[in-house]
């Protein structure tokens, strides 16, 4: 899903913490958002998500203003889950979306064989560890095969093994699906190993957004040169 924003103003209180002239994020790619704290990411990633409503500007999904609700979905840093079991949890999407029972049963069978879930199928969500609720959160939200997958820092918490399961499933949906992905995160590895595309945010300003090649090798802009060298930007 291609997402093209123009002119987006967002502030609390009177002050500005988002402030856009143009950004375009590309269908089918996964695009990585970066930048210190505060500085308008997970704004930037709720006001496409449309959980926050902006102040002024456009935002355009494949052309359109409508939000399309129905084809995208949304991944927090702390797992969002119903208080059901792990099956009923990944199911709840395509029910709602009225997909045939074999459907749901195949899908979440291969979502949990991925993500090495199946042991816990019957289990409550809100007995598990969060490294598990969070498989669940990502297997109910690619359930349904999203055209958007938007990420708030989706591993902030998780141990480097099931990062690593995680970050496997992104890249084959991605790959196989066509999912356009945006990920918020402040681990640059991570980015490099998963994002096409990096936008870097400070301030609530756009710094660059450009392919993660030139972000991370070969950008000419002295603030990225010294974000992808830890320094900090201020
Ligand atoms: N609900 C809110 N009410 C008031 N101010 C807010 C609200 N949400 C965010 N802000 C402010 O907006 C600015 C941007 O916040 P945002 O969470 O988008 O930054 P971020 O880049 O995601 O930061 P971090 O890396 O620390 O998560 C911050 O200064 C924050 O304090």
């Amino acid at each position: 899903m291609k997402i093209e924003i123009e002119k987006l103003k967002k502030t609390y209180e009177g002050v500005m913490v988002l402030d856009i002239e143009r950004l375009t994020i590309k269908t089918g790619k996964i695009t990585a958002i970066v930048g210190p704290n505060g500085a308008g990411k997970s704004t930037l990633l709720n006001l496409i998500g449309n959980l926050i409503q902006k102040d002024e500007g456009t935002i355009l999904y494949n052309g359109d203003t409508k939000v399309p609700e129905k084809d995208m979905t949304l991944v927090f840093q702390e797992p969002y889950l119903i208080g059901s079991t792990v099956k009923k949890n990944i199911a709840y999407p395509m029910k709602l979306r009225k997909y045939f029972k074999e459907t749901i049963e195949a899908r979440t069978q291969e979502l949990t064989q991925e993500l090495n879930l199946e042991a816990l199928l019957n289990k409550k969500a809100n007995q598990l560890s969060l490294g598990e609720m969070q498989k669940v959160a990502l297997a109910r939200a690619l359930s349904f095969k999203p055209e958007l997958l938007l990420l708030d820092e989706p591993c902030a918490s998780i141990d480097p093994y099931t990062t690593s399961e995680i970050e496997k499933i992104l890249m084959k949906m991605n790959h196989f699906e066509n999912t356009t992905m945006v990920m918020v995160t402040h681990n640059l590895a991570q980015a490099r190993r998963l994002a096409a595309e990096v936008i870097l945010l400070k301030k609530g300003k756009l710094v660059e957004c450009c392919s993660s090649e030139q972000f991370f090798t070969h950008s000419e802009n002295e603030e990225t040169k010294r974000f992808v060298q830890g320094e900090l930007l201020i």
